[in-house]
């Protein structure tokens, strides 16, 4: 990474260094609440647009020109290395990815093949365009982590219980590991070649993590999340780790390997260092939905957040989860305004 994308407030605060001023970025800035967004995409499906290196510079750039957020987050989505090897799977409005079989037996899990960069070619050139008119605003780049991948795959599509998910995880376990096996050396090579192309820090989203227990968080998904982070290390990026509900699996997202923990709007951030512990930087939290309130709502709340955030050890401003689509963009710009005046030093 460059020296001066190195000393940025954001990757300061992932290392837990001090920071002229708290770093914020929003989950899902790219896309869906921007008319400059809406107005691209008008007539490309998804998954064309992410295939794109123009429109993924564009998208990409948007919400960082509009809002001066302190780091860009690649337009993408989890599924897309899933695609690029074969799966035949597509992204429908309003619903998310959709397998059009879903995998549930062995031959399956084998037809699932590994990750090069030659199967993501259009990844390693917009990220290479990215870093170039970023400058020294980071590009946090990212992919899903084997769990979340896991239940789009066996569901077929999205899901409120994982309960095919869970059935394959108990009872039929050498399966499981099987898959999460398979998945785990697609992301690791993902998010590895996506930090080749210029990345300057990365983000494994295990977004529906939190329907799990601890008990077989430990078993069953972070073997799988530990050697992600492991295999990462040599690349000397700050890595994240972010799912949703996972207030009980906090301490156990962090062992396995993150620098720098997400938290959802659901356990208050000098409470969640506390459960982290030593050693880890916090990112989040202020809860999506509040963004539907009077600013004057949205500035106490996020004045919380930045307080509560001083217990850890390093602090990224973030929402506790994706920016809902109907959000209305003048509140992320007061808001990106609000967390760099307040926590400026
Ligand atoms: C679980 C998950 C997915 N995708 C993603 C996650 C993890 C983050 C999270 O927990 O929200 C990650 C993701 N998806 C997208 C990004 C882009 C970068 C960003 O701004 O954060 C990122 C980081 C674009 C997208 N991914 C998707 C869209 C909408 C596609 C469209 O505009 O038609 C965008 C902009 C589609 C998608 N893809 C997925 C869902 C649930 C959806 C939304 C379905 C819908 O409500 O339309 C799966």
């Amino acid at each position: 990474m460059n020296p001066e994308t190195a000393e940025s407030p954001f990757i300061r605060a992932c290392r837990r260094l001090p920071v002229p001023h708290t770093p914020v970025w929003y989950m899902r800035q790219a896309g869906r609440s921007l008319p400059e967004y809406r107005a691209v995409r008008a007539e490309v499906p998804m998954l064309t647009a992410c295939a794109t290196p123009d429109l993924i510079v564009e998208i990409t750039m948007q919400p960082v020109r509009r809002y001066g957020v302190d780091a860009a987050i690649f337009f993408s989505d989890i599924v897309v290395p899933l695609k690029a090897i074969g799966v035949d799977l597509d992204i429908q409005p309003g619903v998310g990815p959709v397998v059009a079989d879903p995998i549930r037996d062995a031959a399956a899990v084998a037809a699932l093949r590994d990750l090069s960069p030659g199967d993501v070619p259009y990844v390693t050139e917009a990220i290479g365009a990215l870093t170039k008119e970023l400058g020294s605003t980071p590009l946090i780049g990212f992919a899903g982590a084997p769990f979340t991948l896991a239940s789009y795959l066996i569901e077929g599509g999205p899901s409120k219980n994982h309960d095919h998910t869970k059935a394959m995880m108990y009872g039929e376990p050498a399966l499981w590991h099987a898959l999460m096996d398979r998945l785990t050396e697609i992301t690791l090579a993902y998010l590895r070649l996506q930090v080749d192309a210029g990345a300057s820090a990365v983000q494994l989203f295990d977004s529906w993590v939190g329907a799990v227990a601890p008990d077989d968080y430990r078993e069953f998904v972070l073997p799988y999340a530990g050697r992600i982070f492991a295999g990462l290390a040599d690349l000397d990026v700050p890595r994240i780790h972010f799912g949703v509900g996972t207030g009980e699996l906090l301490a156990l997202l962090g062992e396995a390997g993150a620098d720098v923990v997400g938290v959802d709007w659901r356990v208050p951030l000098d409470e969640a260092a506390r459960r982290v512990g030593e050693g880890k930087a916090l990112q989040g939290n202020l809860d999506p939905a509040v963004l539907f309130a009077p600013f004057e709502v949205v500035e106490r709340r996020a004045l919380d957040v930045l307080a509560r955030g001083r217990a850890a050890e390093g602090h990224v401003f973030n929402l506790g989860h994706g920016v809902p689509p109907t959000t209305d963009p003048d509140q992320l710009a007061r808001l990106t305004d609000l967390v760099h005046e307040a926590s400026a030093r």
